[in-house]
C-alpha cells in the first residue's frame, strides 16, 4: 500500500507502477535485478538537505515484494541521490534482506575506515560516482580518486553515472579508477542517432580498451525516444533503445547486469509497468546462455563473489 509522504514531492512526480504484471518471460533460478532504489520512507529516513528532487517513498518492503512478483531472487539497491551520502535507507534496506541485497553507497571524502567497513558488513560492495547535472553537484575529480583508492583495499567497485555527450571529458578521469568501473544504464546513450554512429561507437570503444568496465543495460523507459510505453500489455515496449542494449550484451556478455531502476525516479512521462521490463530481456539477450550471464553470473561474481568460483577481478 502506499502511503502520503511526510515531504512534498517534486513538482510533476510520477509514483511507481503499482500492481505490476507477472513476467510472460520466466527469469534463470537466482536471478538479480541488479539496479534499483530505496526511497525513504521521509518519515523515517529523511531525504537529504542537498538532494535535488523530492519523490514520493519507496520503502524496502514494497522493493522486496516487486522482486517477488517479478521473479527475481536478489536485489542491489544503489544509493540514489535524493539520499545524498545518507546511506541509511539503503543499508537498513540490504540489513532486512537475509543476505538477498547488496548496496552500492555514496560517500564523500570525509567517511572513516570505520564507516566504510560498517557499510562493507552491512552488504555494501561498490560507491557510485554520479556526473549527471541535473541531479548532483560538482565534486572535485582528487576527491573521487581518493575515495576510488581507498575502496578499491575493500575489493569494491565503483558505479559511474554520466550522459553520453560527456564521455570524451570523462574518459581520462575514467580510465585512472582502480576499480571495476560498472556504467549506468550504457552511459546514456541517445538513441535517437544511428548505432553506428560516433556516439554509440565511442562507448563501444571504452569498454573495448578497458576490459574492467561493465555496462547495466537498463533503463529503457529513460533513454526511449519513439516508444511504445511498456504499459497495457505492450510486450515489446523501447522498440528505439533494444538494438543498443543488444549490442553491448553481445558485444560484452560477461560484463553486462539489468535492472528494473525500480522506482524509476525523475520520469516525467510515464511509470513502466516493470513486468513488461521484464519482458525485453529476451529481445536484448536473446539466448539462455546470454540471459544466465546477464542475470545470473556476472551479477553474483561482483555482488556475491564468495558464493561463485571465480569473482570478478
Ligand atoms: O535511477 C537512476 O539510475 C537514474 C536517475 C536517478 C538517480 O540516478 C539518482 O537519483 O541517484 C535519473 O536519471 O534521474
Amino acid at each position: 500500500m502506499k502511503q502520503e509522504s511526510i515531504f512534498t514531492k517534486s513538482p510533476g512526480w510520477l509514483d511507481w507502477y503499482t500492481g505490476p504484471s507477472k513476467p510472460a518471460f520466466t527469469l534463470p533460478a537466482g536471478a538479480v535485478d541488479a539496479h534499483c532504489h530505496v526511497f525513504g520512507p521521509g518519515a523515517e529516513f529523511p531525504y537529504a538537505a542537498e538532494r535535488k528532487y523530492t519523490p514520493c517513498d519507496a520503502s524496502k518492503a514494497q522493493l522486496f515484494a516487486l522482486r517477488e512478483q517479478l521473479g527475481f531472487s536478489r536485489n542491489v539497491i544503489v544509493q540514489a541521490t535524493c539520499h545524498g551520502a545518507d546511506n541509511r535507507a539503503m543499508v537498513d534496506a540490504c540489513q532486512s534482506s537475509g543476505g538477498k541485497a547488496r548496496g552500492v553507497a555514496t560517500v564523500r571524502r570525509t567517511v572513516s575506515d570505520e564507516e566504510l567497513q560498517a557499510l562493507h558488513d552491512a552488504g555494501v560492495r561498490g560507491v557510485r560516482f554520479n556526473f549527471v547535472k541535473r541531479l548532483v553537484d560538482f565534486t572535485p575529480r582528487e576527491e573521487l580518486l581518493e575515495i576510488a583508492g581507498r575502496v578499491a583495499k575493500l575489493g569494491w567497485h565503483i558505479v559511474v553515472y554520466f550522459e553520453s555527450q560527456d564521455l570524451p571529458e570523462l574518459w581520462d578521469f575514467f580510465s585512472a579508477l582502480p576499480t571495476i568501473v560498472v556504467v549506468d544504464h550504457m552511459g546514456r546513450p541517445d538513441v535517437s542517432k544511428d548505432i553506428d554512429g560516433p556516439e554509440f561507437a565511442l562507448f563501444l570503444k571504452f569498454m573495448r580498451e578497458h576490459p574492467n568496465v561493465w555496462s547495466k543495460v537498463s533503463c529503457p523507459e529513460r533513454l526511449s525516444v519513439s516508444g511504445p510505453k511498456a504499459l497495457d500489455g505492450e510486450r515489446m515496449a523501447y522498440r528505439d533503445v533494444i538494438p543498443f542494449a543488444r549490442r553491448v550484451v553481445e558485444s560484452f556478455p560477461d560484463r553486462v547486469l539489468w535492472g528494473t531502476d525500480w522506482p524509476h525516479p525523475n520520469l516525467k512521462d510515464h511509470m513502466p509497468d516493470d513486468g513488461l521490463l521484464v519482458d525485453l530481456i529476451p529481445h536484448i539477450a536473446p539466448t539462455a546462455e546470454l540471459q544466465h550471464k546477464l542475470l545470473v553470473d556476472n551479477p553474483m561474481r561482483l555482488y556475491w563473489p564468495e558464493e561463485t568460483s571465480n569473482g570478478a577481478r
